[in-house]
């Protein structure tokens, strides 16, 4: 009797034991994928599939570091620059169609010659606001390539070893999705001249995408790495042999800013008298951004005249708001009597240029 209680006890304890332990398991399971998978990571996956999705390769096989990579994917339909929108840099986009976007797209046309395919780096460099971003956007979206905008922050701002991975990652994805275009704005942040102080992560992780460039040139993925920055000179000169084709974007002359404020005030009714010739020649010095800042201002000056008028008579305002009314052409002092402070060139000094 008491041998058959002392193993009812032991069983007991037995069965507590491998109960507390399973306990003890789904406890320590759950804190950890608490922990593991925050809603940052499950957005960056419901991201990365939407962007894949979109992009018709919702069946690829990805492995963590390639999922991050793919929520930085920029689908051409939320791309809403075409070259048509970009002023005054005609001769930069026929050369772009003709040794990008065509060898990217029609791979079989370059395949005559190894000399003529698309080239797997492309610089673009020149003052802010000169239109390099607008060029790689539109580059994306005239192409149909995939296209991965990383920044570089989301490569170096990991531990040791992951950002080696994201590296990685980041080219063996272009791969799955090619055609491919991988940008890299401010590029000279990343690829900046190697030194003694690097830290060991940041040589680690050149040496890592070195190396995986190199790997596509002697392949025939249409893969192209196009950096932007406005500091082209710091940019390491091994990095510069890989972009062999480099564009300079600089503060457009007298003619490029008449194209540039024509696109601008396409929809902008002007006086009859207007000269866009004296607009262009009066904004010497202006970058593309500030011309647009320039032409924003003008136009807010018959509204604010408007509003002077209605004066804050909402009844008036709601009224026209419905039945439409026209606001009074814009004339070239609208340019430059400027309520507010006058539109100075923000630009930094033009780097020099590269050879
Ligand atoms: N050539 C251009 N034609 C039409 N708009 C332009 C042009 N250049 C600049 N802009 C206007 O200026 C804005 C900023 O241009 P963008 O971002 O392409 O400059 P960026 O050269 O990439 O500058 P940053 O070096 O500061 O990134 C654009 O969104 C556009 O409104």
């Amino acid at each position: 009797m008491s041998s058959n209680s002392g193993m009812r006890r032991t069983v007991l304890d037995v069965a507590l034991f491998l109960a507390s332990q399973v306990a003890m398991y789904y406890t320590i399971k759950w804190v950890v994928e608490k922990v593991a998978d925050p809603t940052e990571k499950k957005e960056v996956k419901t991201k990365s599939l939407k962007a894949l999705e979109k992009l018709g390769h919702a069946d690829l096989m990805l492995d963590e570091y390639e999922k991050q990579i793919a929520s930085e994917i920029i689908h051409s339909d939320e791309i809403d620059v075409r070259f048509s929108d970009v002023g005054g840099l005609e001769p930069i986009i026929s050369t772009l169609r003709e040794s990008v976007i065509y060898p990217l797209l029609y791979p079989h046309l370059f395949s005559s010659s190894s000399l003529l395919g698309a080239p797997k780096g492309v610089l673009l460099y020149g003052p802010p606001g000169c239109g390099k971003t607008m060029l790689a956007k539109a580059l994306a979206k005239e192409s149909g390539a995939t296209f991965i905008n990383i920044a570089a922050s989301v490569l170096t701002n990991k531990w040791y070893g992951e950002s080696n991975k994201l590296v990685a990652g980041l080219f063996s994805l272009a791969r799955k999705t090619q055609p491919c275009i991988v940008f890299i704005d401010e590029i000279d942040s990343f690829l900046r001249e190697r030194t003694k102080g690097d830290h060991e992560v940041t040589g680690m992780i050149k040496a890592e995408f070195m190396t995986l460039w190199d790997g596509l040139l002697s392949s025939n993925d249409r893969i192209l790495v196009l950096g932007a920055t406005n500091r082209p000179n710091d940019i390491d000169s091994a990095f510069l042999r890989r972009m062999p084709k480099r564009f300079a974007v600089d503060l457009p002359n007298v003619d490029q800013r008449e194209k540039i404020l024509t696109l601008m005030l396409k929809d902008t009714p002007l006086a009859p008298n207007f000269s866009m010739r004296s607009l262009a020649e009066e904004s010497h010095g202006l970058s593309g951004s500030d011309l647009k800042e320039l032409c924003r201002n003008a136009a807010m000056r018959p509204m604010r005249e408007f509003m002077r008028e209605a004066g804050g008579d909402h009844d008036l305002m709601a009224r026209c708001q419905e039945e439409g009314f026209e606001l009074r052409p814009l004339t070239l002092d609208d340019f430059f009597q400027l309520d507010g402070p006058t539109a100075l060139p923000s630009s930094n000094p033009v780097e020099q240029p590269l050879d």
